[in-house]
């Protein structure tokens, strides 16, 4: 085997932090969400958000409940700087919502930011450089105290520029951009010279945003890195520290939960990951985690699918099929013994007391979140006889008797084998007709007249007439018993000198109402030692059971 080129990159260093605390801590409320779907998420898209599409993503931020929203980035593009004028001078900013907009700390792009701002009731300036050990190198080629300087010019700029504009709902946000590549020590420094420059006070806190531009670590060592800066941060209870991590390893939400953990106050993230390269961190999986605890997530993902249809008319990209929470399959079971599980699981939880959802397979009640149960089975030749089951009875009411399972699922085993694919339930109710429903031959019932004598001791005897093809010819045949299936299994047996004795017997509504039809499930052994069921629907409960027993005969003789 060749190996690969894995010797060209380096383990990321460990952090310096023993007696780290966050391992033993829970998330026991939601951190404050700042949505930023309208910037790192459309910068990232072939083609960003036009302003049509932008207030359709706002209206939906705003509807789900963010209360901070990063609108954009006015100065990088005329659409930006328009969406933002749009947004204030439209008043479309509910009270309760701030809007946040980003700059990078350079005079000319902070003046335009203002400028777009004006009029506005609740804001956040978000302003960024950034620090890390290699941009200063490959990018800036400036050294520690240079950026640091990028960063107090930047910070005194648009203090000072508030103070111009006499805009008492500014706040600000100071992002030291790539912050993991960032020796902590430095980036520690860097915040407090800008903190230097805002005086925060607990009442008035300047938000320190720590992100994980690039994922470059496992999340636990992400988690050291912000346990580290939160509690070597001065006047720790005049920031707020904020995270945005994004998901170039796949762990961005893991990496920003556990962040919480180590102190975080608040995150920024995107509805469904979308964002730079492999996105942002994913804000609904995060928050139905929290919600999937027995926490308050305080966003609203109730109705998910339509959250996931505007994002994808908006951002022109597709959530996966396996996204948690949204994606198509996310709650549906293929294989047999999920489905037994799943089938068992949800009989179980209409039956508890205290309410709360535990059912095998599924981490949540779909319903929560606006799914339905319609597809939480499906089938292919992954799948086993509970789940046809499963199938029969939702979605077509047949409550097929628990013993015959194994033979209708053989059935659909052999068609889902030929096939390959996965069989809905409409292919599945034909091989059931097929199967056992529309079967004539040899036996075909064409009359049957039932009458059940009643005598005075309450003893009772059914006589039934019956006509009844057979291999073509008619026969007609008279069985008297101690019911109706009695009587016609003793006429039938003598006249057709076929022998069998029954096995089992079931029957069910199928529909409600004066209307309702019946179907019998008859189990019937043959004398050779055969045995096979059959399946009868009549609105007459006893044709329904002379069918089944009619339908079994006919599958014994195929
Ligand atoms: C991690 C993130 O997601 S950060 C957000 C990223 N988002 C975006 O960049 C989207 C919007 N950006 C843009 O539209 C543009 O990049 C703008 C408007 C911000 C800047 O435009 P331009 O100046 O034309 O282009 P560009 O970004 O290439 O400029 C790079 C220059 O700015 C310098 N620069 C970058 N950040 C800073 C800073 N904070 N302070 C001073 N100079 C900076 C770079 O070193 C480079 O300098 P050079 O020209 O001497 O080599
Ligand atoms: C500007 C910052 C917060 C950013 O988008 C990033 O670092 O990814």
């Amino acid at each position: 085997m060749k190996s690969m080129n894995f010797h060209r990159y380096r383990q990321f260093p460990g952090i310096n932090l023993s007696d780290r605390q966050w391992p033993s801590k829970t998330i026991t409320k939601a951190p404050i969400w700042c949505s930023v779907d309208l910037r790192d998420g459309n910068q990232a898209l072939r083609i960003p958000m036009n302003l049509e599409e932008k207030l359709q993503m706002f209206d939906l931020l705003v509807e789900v409940g963010f209360k901070e929203i990063e609108i954009g980035f006015p100065s990088a593009a005329q659409v930006e700087y328009d969406f933002a004028r749009v947004l204030i001078e439209e008043n479309r900013i509910p009270e309760d919502v701030t809007v946040q907009v980003l700059t990078q700390a350079r005079e000319h792009l902070i003046r335009k930011t203002y400028d777009a701002l004006e009029g506005v009731h609740k804001a956040i300036v978000h302003f960024y450089n950034s620090t890390s050990t290699l941009q200063r190198d490959v990018v800036f080629h400036m050294n520690q105290e240079q950026i640091k300087q990028i960063a107090v010019e930047g910070a005194k700029l648009v203090k000072s520029l508030k103070e111009e504009y006499g805009n008492p709902g500014i706040r600000f946000e100071y992002s030291p951009e790539s912050f993991t590549g960032t020796e902590l020590d430095y980036a520690l420094e860097v915040c407090h010279a800008v903190m230097d420059v805002f005086e925060p006070t607990p009442d008035n806190k300047l938000i320190l945003n720590l992100p994980a531009t690039v994922e470059m670590s496992t999340a636990n060592l992400h988690a050291d890195q912000i346990e580290w800066f939160c509690r070597h941060i001065r006047n720790r209870e005049s920031v707020l520290i904020s995270l945005h991590t994004h998901n170039d390893r796949g762990t961005a939400v893991a990496a920003a939960e556990l962040a919480v953990m180590a102190g975080a106050d608040r995150v920024e993230g995107t509805l469904f990951g979308n964002g730079e390269r492999t996105g942002n961190m994913d804000i609904v999986t995060m928050s139905l985690n929290l919600f999937s605890q027995g926490v308050d997530p305080k966003l609203d993902f109730s109705n998910i699918n339509r959250v996931r249809d505007i994002y994808e008319a908006c951002t022109r990209m597709n959530v996966h099929q396996r996204h948690p929470y949204v994606g198509e399959l996310v709650y549906t079971a293929f294989s047999g013994s999920h489905q037994d599980a799943i089938n068992k699981g949800m009989k179980a939880q209409e039956t508890r007391e205290d309410n709360f959802w535990d059912v095998p397979y599924l981490p949540i009640d779909p319903q929560d979140v606006g799914r339905t149960y319609q597809s939480i089975i499906r089938i292919n030749s992954q799948s086993g006889k509970g789940g046809v089951a499963y199938i029969m009875e939702r979605e077509f009411g047949y409550k097929l008797p628990k013993a015959m399972h194994p033979e209708f699922g053989r059935i659909i085993q052999q068609i889902t084998d030929q096939t390959g694919d996965e069989l809905p339930p409409h292919e599945i109710w034909k091989a059931f007709e097929q199967e056992y429903l529309n079967r004539t031959y040899p036996y075909h019932l064409r009359e049957c007249h039932i009458q059940m004598n009643a005598s005075e001791e309450g003893a009772s005897d059914t006589i039934v007439k019956a006509v009844v093809g057979i291999n073509g010819d008619v026969v007609e045949f008279e069985g008297k018993g101690n019911g109706p299936i009695d009587a016609f299994v003793k006429g039938f047996n003598q006249y057709s000198n076929v022998h069998f004795s029954l096995e089992s017997y079931s029957e069910h509504d199928i529909d409600h109402g004066s209307d309702a039809r019946a179907a019998a499930y008859i189990n019937i052994r043959k004398s050779s030692g055969r045995s096979a069921f059959g399946v009868g629907v009549d609105r007459n409960i006893n044709l329904a059971s002379i069918k089944a027993i009619l339908s079994a005969l006919n599958r014994l003789e195929a």
